[in-house]
């Protein structure tokens, strides 16, 4: 290769070229545990990239749903940062700010139409207040759950806790004005080219979204601490060999993990009854969303304390999480 070749290898490729007025960014959804802030983002995205649960604080690692339209796309990024005890809320509020939010284009500030605006709310709301840089949009989530009267009230004072962009009454569940959403915060947004390939729906690898999914399938039906205790770690994941075009089947390893042997039984239930539901359940998910047929087989161990042991956490995939 001579001088001249190289040179012109030094010239940089010129960037994709987005459609006039293409727009492309961030947002994150705030708000107290259970205020529907996952549902949302996969009822945005289309597909479930996020689990849900109807425990709190389900949601611990930062994933992100990408939003694809033909004059922007919107990523999603829906945090565990608030997901925290009362107590660790400042804290864990401030490290988001400083974090998170600073880094997004438009927040998406959800309060739920079915429940009275409380401490959490107004904390939070008077944080989002300070945001001066970031356009703040309130989401008033959950409205199948609330009549038209208690929509209203709850808009107007949701509008009252702070000076919003916009405030947008939503439902997940049933649809409604979820393209609105996707809308406004897209109006918020920055000219650009898109971040992500066309079809990408989430920066998760499958196994971590795999892992998710068999997690909440074992949270369904458990009872108090127990949920908190359980982790899920894929240990194989590959395509079986020599099986017919559109008959793959993928072999997926887990192991799920509590930190009490009594904690064990718990999960296994009555002679394995239980384990095994959780299994075809999640079984049914991880289908729908790998594509092909899949053999789960599910392990539970016991990893004393995880929760509080640094190395058990590295182990468990949380190095860089909550
Ligand atoms: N009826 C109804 N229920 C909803 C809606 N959105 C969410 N939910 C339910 O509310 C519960 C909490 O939803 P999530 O999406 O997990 O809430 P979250 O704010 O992400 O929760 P954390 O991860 O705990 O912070 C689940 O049981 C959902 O099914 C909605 O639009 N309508």
């Amino acid at each position: 290769m001579d001088d001249l070749d190289l040179e012109r290898l030094r010239v940089p490729l010129p960037m994709p070229a987005a459609p006039e007025g293409f727009r492309s960014g961030f947002a994150c959804f705030v708000g107290r545990p259970n205020v529907g802030k996952s549902t949302l983002m996969n009822a945005l995205v289309g597909q479930k990239v996020a689990i849900t649960s109807s425990r709190p604080q389900t949601t611990r690692r930062t994933v992100r749903g990408i939003v694809h339209r033909d004059d922007a796309q919107l990523i999603v990024v829906d945090t565990p940062g608030l997901h925290k005890p009362r107590t660790l809320l400042g804290e864990r509020l401030d490290s988001l700010v400083r974090s998170t939010l600073v880094e997004v284009d438009v927040i998406g500030f959800c309060v739920p139409a079915n429940e009275p605006i409380g401490r959490g709310d107004t904390y939070i709301a008077r944080e989002l207040a300070e945001q001066h840089n970031t356009p703040v949009v309130a989401l008033v989530t959950k409205t199948d759950t609330a009549d038209r009267s208690q929509i209203t009230e709850q808009l107007l004072a949701v509008s009252q806790l702070g000076a919003w962009a916009d405030v947008v009454p939503v439902s997940a569940e049933s649809g409604y004005q979820v393209d609105t959403v996707t809308d406004v915060l897209c109006g918020h947004l920055p000219e650009g080219p898109p971040l992500y390939p066309e079809g990408d729906l989430t920066d998760e690898p499958d196994a971590m979204l795999v892992a998710e999914l068999v997690r909440e399938a074992s949270l369904e039906g458990v009872r108090d601490e127990l949920p908190h205790s359980i982790a899920v770690v894929v240990d194989e994941m590959s395509e079986r060999r020599d099986r017919e075009p559109g008959n793959e089947l993928i072999d997926i390893y887990a192991s799920l993990y509590v930190e009490r042997s009594s904690q064990k039984a718990i999960v296994i239930g009555s002679k394995g009854a239980r384990l095994r539901d959780v299994g075809s359940r999640a079984r049914a998910q991880i289908e729908a969303l790998l594509g092909a047929k899949v053999f789960l087989d599910l392990r539970v161990r016991v990893a004393k304390d995880w929760q509080r042991d640094p190395k058990q956490l590295r182990r468990l995939g949380f190095d860089q999480q909550t």
